[in-house]
């Protein structure tokens, strides 16, 4: 973390695997350590905290080691995200800046199921309407920011009362379909995104949109951005 962080450092929130048990492909794993460590709402001044917090808008880094559970590379729990006022489901955006992630989104009827792979410096958008699962698949420690709403609480719900996402990843790399989504598609796969007429390029770390109202701006108001998120992910995300 502290390669990748050097502002003032907040406890770590750790996810425990008690926490992480019902949305495991084997529930009755155990680990002795925690399984990852979000350092949420961070910002290098008191000046960009402020603009953060004025702009509604949070920056968070997780690092997930390198980890295997019963077979099952290690991952976030998932969750959706809420509407906003405006009636559309707020989206996020994350950053690698170490290590290799797989972000895999579906829709909460599971009808898409869609994996990105993000490598350092990739951009992932969560786009509104699906909920997210992030998965180290690799053999070192996957480290990632993410800028979200400060507007709106995850719902874990959806993911708990189905064991996990609708696949589960194993070690080796295999899919392995949860039978708790019987009617589940195939894995679809999308492409990191970069939005240049925001701002967001894969050379540019999410830490400096902060100052960029223009390029924060989906986070909260997704609804106005809609079409140039459809058009930058060639069509592949779909927007809800
Ligand atoms: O909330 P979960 O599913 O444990 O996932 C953790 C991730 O989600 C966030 O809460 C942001 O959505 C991050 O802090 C962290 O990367």
């Amino acid at each position: 973390m502290d390669s990748y962080w050097d502002g003032p450092k907040p406890e770590a929130q750790a996810r425990t695997i008690e926490e992480m048990r019902d949305v495991l492909a084997d529930p009755g794993c155990t680990s002795d350590q925690p399984l990852y460590f979000m350092y949420r709402d961070l910002a290098r001044s008191d000046d960009d905290r402020r603009w953060l917090h004025e702009h509604h808008v949070r920056y968070d880094i997780t690092v997930i080691p390198s980890l295997t559970l019963c077979g099952e590379y290690v991952k976030t729990k998932g969750h959706y995200h809420t509407v906003n006022p405006a009636g559309v489901l707020y989206p996020e955006i994350y950053e690698v800046l170490a290590g290799t992630g797989h972000y895999l989104l579906q829709t909460e009827d599971a009808g898409d199921v869609v994996m990105i792979v993000g490598s350092v410096g990739d951009k992932i958008l969560i786009p509104p309407g699906y909920g997210h699962v992030t998965i180290n698949p690799a053999g070192v420690d996957l480290v990632m920011a993410n800028l979200v709403s400060t507007e709106f609480s995850s719902n874990y719900a959806p993911y708990a009362e189905r064991r996990g996402a609708a696949y589960y990843e194993m070690e080796g790399g295999a899919l392995v379909k949860n039978p708790r989504y019987p009617d589940a598609p195939p894995v679809r796969y999308c492409d990191p995104v970069e939005v240049p007429e925001l701002g967001i390029e894969k050379e540019v770390g999410l830490y400096d949109l902060i100052g960029r109202p223009r390029a924060v701006a989906f986070l909260n108001h997704p609804e106005q951005f809609m079409e140039i998120f459809a058009d930058v992910t060639g069509g592949c995300l779909l927007m809800r």
